[in-house]
């Protein structure tokens, strides 16, 4: 669902909407987006209700420390000017189903796909990781000292930065170079352009090369913060950074310690920009047992 969805809102990013005649006539993208969205929504509101129905038959006493149930308290705050609307429940949910689904799901797929062709990195990233974990469960103080693949993640992201731009508001007319941009437009600020600017990142810009970060993002960049930024930038970068990164930690080092990962010949590159930037055709690679239950 939310992968149609993502399709058909990127196609459609740049449509123009006029509000009445939007209202009296609605393409076939936007009525099979908003039977989409329905169900997205159906789906939150079935595992919400789930929520509350352990507490009504009391099969849990509280409605949960994680981010649901969170959620859950404040729709039940006693305080009725704290409590949390069920419409703002639901956006919550939504938004980070949205921002932190497709875009982890994304990055580790070129992840895979970048050591599968890479072998020299896929060797140093396992070597690494079965010395800071041997075979047991990565846990979270090794993950602080996964440099390699802290390198390979963020050449990934350079690379192939899940989302396809960051969407801002001009508030007031500016000047950026030799553009004017007058108040009150929508932009959308490609950081995967800056990603692969020949001029920041050298004539091997195109090339997978962990290496460049092997000082850190701010020597790779020159102390240039606008120029690595797969995160967004400002107040309202990504609030799930860390839980991706270290997510993204987890699940490689774990695949790492069983399997070698080479790519399949049925494979065609084809990066497309969605929401995301995704595989079109999917990524296809060849595991091989080593013969190790991690
Ligand atoms: C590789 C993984 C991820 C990447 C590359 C990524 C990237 C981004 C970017 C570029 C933005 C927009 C920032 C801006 O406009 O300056 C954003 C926003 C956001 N992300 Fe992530 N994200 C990732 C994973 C996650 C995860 C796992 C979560 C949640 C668990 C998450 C939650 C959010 C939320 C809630 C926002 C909106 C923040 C706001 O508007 O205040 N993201 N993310």
């Amino acid at each position: 669902m939310l992968n149609k969805l993502s399709i058909i809102r990127s196609r459609n990013l740049f449509e123009t909407r006029i509000l009445l005649i939007n209202k009296l006539w609605k393409s076939g993208d936007v009525l099979e987006s908003e039977e989409l969205s329905k169900g997205i929504q159906d789906c939150v509101m079935k595992i919400v209700k789930k929520r509350e129905d352990e507490v009504v038959n009391r099969e849990a006493n509280s409605f949960g420390n994680d981010f649901l149930g969170l959620l859950v308290n404040a729709y039940h705050d006693s305080d009725e000017n704290n409590r949390l609307l069920m419409e703002d429940l639901v956006d919550e949910c939504k938004t980070f189903y949205f921002a932190g689904q497709d875009t982890v799901n994304s990055l580790l797929a070129w992840i895979v796909f970048l050591l599968a062709i890479h072998g020299d990195w896929q060797e140093k990233a396992r070597r690494e990781v079965i010395e800071i974990f041997s075979n047991q469960i990565p846990d979270s103080e090794g993950m602080s000292k996964l440099k390699t693949m802290t390198m390979i993640i963020y050449e990934a992201l350079r690379l192939y930065g899940p989302p396809n731009g960051l969407p801002r508001r001009v508030t007031r007319e500016v000047q950026l170079g030799k553009l004017v941009l007058p108040a009150s437009i929508d932009i959308l600020v490609q950081n995967i352009a800056l990603h692969h600017d020949p001029h920041m990142w050298g004539d091997d810009v195109h090339l997978f090369k962990p290496e460049r970060f092997a000082e850190g993002i701010a020597k790779a960049t020159n102390y240039n913060a606008g120029a690595f930024c797969p995160f967004g930038l400002g107040p309202r970068n990504c609030v799930g950074m860390n839980f991706a990164t270290m997510e993204t930690k987890i699940v490689l080092s774990m695949i790492l310690q069983r399997y070698t990962i080479s790519l399949s010949p049925t494979y065609v590159h084809s990066p497309i920009p969605y929401i995301t930037v995704q595989p079109q055709h999917g990524i296809q690679v060849i595991l091989e047992s080593l013969g190790n239950d991690a």
